[in-house]
């Protein structure tokens, strides 16, 4: 059977580039930024003034000069104003940008100012001080944010700050998330006493949109020619398919059949772990990859999480998420030859380690435990006995 890591292998083997596109630049938030920014002038682009106060020559401190006439005021935005004499000074405010002339700032806090004369309180002056030098941030032409790393609030400031206002970013697979089986009704009919409401593909849905990824969604019914209509047409009109359930060994899981069927090449069928060993993943002729997860909410939420996102992730460019790793708060066996992922609840100790309780729940169709954890904890196959101290890496799927 494939193990976690050579599924993992087989589908970060198969990356795409879905192109580029340019969004306004505030629409790009969240998104993977394709091509550097860069100033257009010098970062500050003249030498800025940081407290608000009076602008001397440090001469003039140097000569033992310590009132100045107030020759006149600059506010931020003013063209900058010089002085003809070290007894003279500007009064100046904060993002103003400073004359040649000046070098030293004294803010109010240090002078007594009375009938157009401030004088200085203090002994302790250094030249060049509460000056935010032209160009000590960036210069002109120097990339203020690389390329391949997603769109922060902080990347939105320097794209508005250098100016520009239009911004390429890397452009989205389409996604179809598909949920199968007669016995799913919508979230809002009323089921039977032997049906369900479907949750998998709102799950994946809502995932996919924390990560800024727009999808569709579709359910189809335990039907071998529907099921074969709906997915045909999906390999058409999308990049990716997200199928949950259906790919078990019951008489009713047609999925399998029809992707091959539909000439969607199998690269693994069953994985060794638990939850989730049914995963199906292909890949077709014309490029669209099809991610199979089986239909127990936490094994696709798990696969989702495993596969999915870090398979996203490369393929639009971004660097491997470091691991996480953390320590086990308890005591736990697993003897299957099965890699566990363990729901753990995580909490960061007063030491700053990162803790992991495991809540076990009722294995993978009991959802309600997940949203009491924060992350799968990936044990090694090799082991069994897993104990209290240990420290393994952690899957999260909520902040901490
Ligand atoms: N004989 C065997 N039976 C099963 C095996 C096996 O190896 N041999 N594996 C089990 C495991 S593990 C899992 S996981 C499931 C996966 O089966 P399928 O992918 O075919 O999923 P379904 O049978 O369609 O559904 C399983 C379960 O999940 C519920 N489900 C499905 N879709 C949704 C949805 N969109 N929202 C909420 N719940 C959903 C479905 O009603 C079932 O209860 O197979 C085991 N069986
Ligand atoms: O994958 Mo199944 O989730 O072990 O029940």
């Amino acid at each position: 059977m494939t193990t976690v890591e050579e599924a993992e292998q087989i589908i970060l083997a198969r990356l795409q580039d879905y192109g580029t596109e340019t969004l306004p630049f505030e629409q790009a938030l969240g998104r993977v930024l394709a091509a550097d920014i860069k100033a257009d002038r010098d970062l500050p682009p003249f030498n800025r003034v940081t407290m608000d106060g009076i602008a001397i020559t440090y001469q003039a401190i140097q000569q033992g000069v310590t009132s100045y006439h107030i020759k006149a005021t600059q506010a931020a935005g003013e063209e900058p104003v010089n002085i003809g004499a070290t007894g003279e000074c500007i009064e100046i405010m904060t993002g103003a940008a400073l004359s040649a002339t000046l070098d030293t700032i004294i803010r109010y806090e240090d002078l007594d100012i009375n009938n157009g004369v401030a004088k200085l309180l203090v002994a302790d002056v250094k030249q060049g001080q509460n000056i935010h030098s032209k160009g000590k941030d960036k210069k002109q032409g120097d990339t203020v944010a690389a390329k391949d790393q997603l769109v922060t609030p902080a990347i939105i400031s320097l794209a508005a700050s250098v100016g520009e206002a239009a911004l390429p970013v890397k452009k989205h697979p389409r996604v179809m998330i598909i949920s199968s089986g007669d016995e799913l009704v919508d979230v809002t009919d009323e089921p039977s006493g032997y049906q369900i409401r479907r949750s998998n593909n709102y799950t994946i849905k809502a995932v996919l949109t924390g990560h800024g990824l727009p999808a569709d969604m579709l359910h189809i019914p335990d039907d071998p020619a529907v099921t074969k209509k709906q997915i045909g047409h999906c390999l058409q009109n999308y990049d990716v398919i997200l199928l949950s359930g259906g790919i078990s060994m019951g008489k009713f899981d047609y999925i399998p059949q029809a992707l091959e069927d539909l000439e969607v090449k199998k690269l693994f069928h069953k994985v060794q772990q638990r939850p989730g060993k049914p995963f199906w993943f292909g890949r077709h002729q014309n490029g669209v990859l099809v991610f199979a997860f089986p239909g127990n909410p936490v094994a696709t939420f798990m696969c989702l999480h495993r596969y999915f996102l870090p398979w996203l992730n490369a393929t639009l460019g971004l660097p491997p998420q470091p691991p996480v790793y953390a320590q086990l708060a308890g005591n736990f066996t697993f003897t299957p030859q099965l890699q566990y992922f363990l729901q753990v609840k995580l909490t960061f100790t007063d030491q700053g380690v990162l803790s992991a309780r495991p809540v076990e729940g009722n294995g993978s169709g009991d959802f309600a435990n997940l949203a009491d954890t924060d992350a799968f904890m990936e044990l090694p196959l090799a082991k069994n006995e897993f104990k209290q101290g240990e420290v393994f890496k952690v899957h999260l799927f909520k902040p901490v």
